[in-house]
């Protein structure tokens, strides 16, 4: 990377914490047809979009009933994370929110504080610097404890941003490397590296709130730390398949998907779908598709991807195989549990401790630097940052 840690802030000396309990912060979904509109009012509210154009959304709900997927990932996470902290002996019981479903934020602060627990350390279910992916999940707990009464006697400390966390990378590595070998199977004994196209995939933000990704004194180029966050993890995906006995090498790019909001408004591109296009038009006989982006097999992943942008691959004629998310697998679990006990050990946010990271960008800051990852539609207090 040209851009790497040197430009990056200096982290400030923090207070000594230790940790009573971790909570789980997720985005939410719906769990039944009638859940679909009020969830979709919660993830828009203040911005008064009509509910004709949340029923477009509506739709990829409605598909599986007015289920999604998410909520019962992360049950299972939950479990997997609690499961992983007795394994080690700590004594930290795994609370969980989300912020536009039940079980709400609050409905988790609540529960924690009435069973005596202070000094909260959150794991959110989002990897990568952005507002949606990483402020407004601090601001929406800040909101929380506002609700509950709770600012002055809970404490809400959060992990660092995991994306080059070994963790969370190393799944992708492994599934990259099944996914290309059966893409190749598909295309034929003929097929060669040469004939497919890895895609990693990511949730498309407006350009402006991805300039404002990361610290606001850190120059990471032009679609911020979120974009060269993404295309750091990338590379390190793409180095590891090419090294080792089973060495492949294949082109690849960082594509975006699931975009909303205005078509006069300017959003991260290319699509995946029309980046798939572009590749058939190319010769390009296959692609895998890898959800860089996301942490598990939620509605982004089962529809945008598996809907949508397999049906765009096979009409155009291409080998298409989609990579697991993290979601529950073991080196993910055991990735997360890391970064929480990286934090309870110590009692200290950038402490003394191996923090483990696969780029030149990371570790990632422990506590958010002031104004990092800004909203330009405004700013709210939040938890987890400096001022
Ligand atoms: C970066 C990012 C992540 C990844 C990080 C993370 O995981 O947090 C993410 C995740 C998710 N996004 C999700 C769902 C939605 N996102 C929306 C809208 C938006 N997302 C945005 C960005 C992101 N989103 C943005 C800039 C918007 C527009 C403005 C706004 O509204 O903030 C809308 C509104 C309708 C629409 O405009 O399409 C919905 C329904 C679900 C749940 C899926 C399920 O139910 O399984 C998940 C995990
Ligand atoms: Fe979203």
């Amino acid at each position: 990377m040209s851009q790497g840690a040197a430009s990056l802030p200096a982290r400030d000396p923090q207070p000594r914490t230790r940790y009573d309990a971790v909570l789980l912060v997720s985005f939410g979904g719906p769990e039944g047809q009638d859940d679909v509109l009020p969830f979709l009012r919660n993830v828009t509210r203040g911005r008064g979009i009509p509910d004709e154009r949340l029923e477009e959304v509506a739709h990829h709900y409605r598909h599986f009933g007015g289920v999604s997927p998410i909520n019962d990932q992360n049950r299972a996470l939950r479990a997997a994370l609690t499961a992983e902290l007795d394994r080690r002996g700590l004594d930290l019981p795994v609370y969980w929110g989300n912020r536009n479903w039940d079980p709400y934020l609050s409905d988790a602060l609540r529960a924690a504080h009435a069973a005596g627990h202070r000094r909260l350390l959150a794991v959110v279910t989002s990897a990568y610097s952005s507002y949606s992916s990483c402020r407004q999940y601090r601001e929406d707990l800040a909101a929380a404890l506002e609700e509950t009464g709770l600012t002055a006697e809970v404490q809400v400390d959060k992990v660092r941003q995991y994306f080059d966390h070994p963790g969370f990378v190393g799944p992708f590595v492994s599934g990259t490397r099944d996914a290309i070998r059966t893409v190749l199977d598909e295309i034929g004994p003929d097929a060669g590296p040469g004939d497919v196209h890895v895609l990693f995939s990511t949730h498309s933000i407006p350009t402006v709130t991805a300039v404002a990704s990361g610290p606001p004194t850190a120059d990471l180029g032009p679609d911020g730390a979120y974009g060269a966050q993404h295309r750091a993890v990338a590379e390190v995906v793409m180095a590891a398949l090419a090294s080792g006995t089973d060495a492949i090498e294949v082109d690849w790019s960082l594509v975006f998907q699931s975009r909303s909001g205005s078509p006069h408004t300017p959003w991260l591109e290319p699509d995946v779908n029309d980046a798939i296009g572009e590749l058939a038009s190319r010769g390009v006989r296959g692609v895998v598709i890898v959800p860089l982006g996301f942490v598990s097999d939620h509605m982004e992943v089962v529809w945008d991807l598996d809907e949508e942008a397999t049906a765009t691959a096979r009409d155009a004629g291409l080998a298409v195989s989609r990579v697991p998310t993290p979601g529950v697998d073991p080196t993910f679990v055991t990735g997360l549990v890391d970064l929480v006990e990286e934090r309870h050990t110590t009692g200290e946010p950038d402490g003394p401790v191996d923090r483990p990271a696969l780029t030149p960008l990371g570790p990632w800051y422990d506590v958010c630097r002031a104004g990092c990852c800004a909203n330009p539609r405004g700013e709210r207090p939040a938890v987890a940052g400096l001022a």
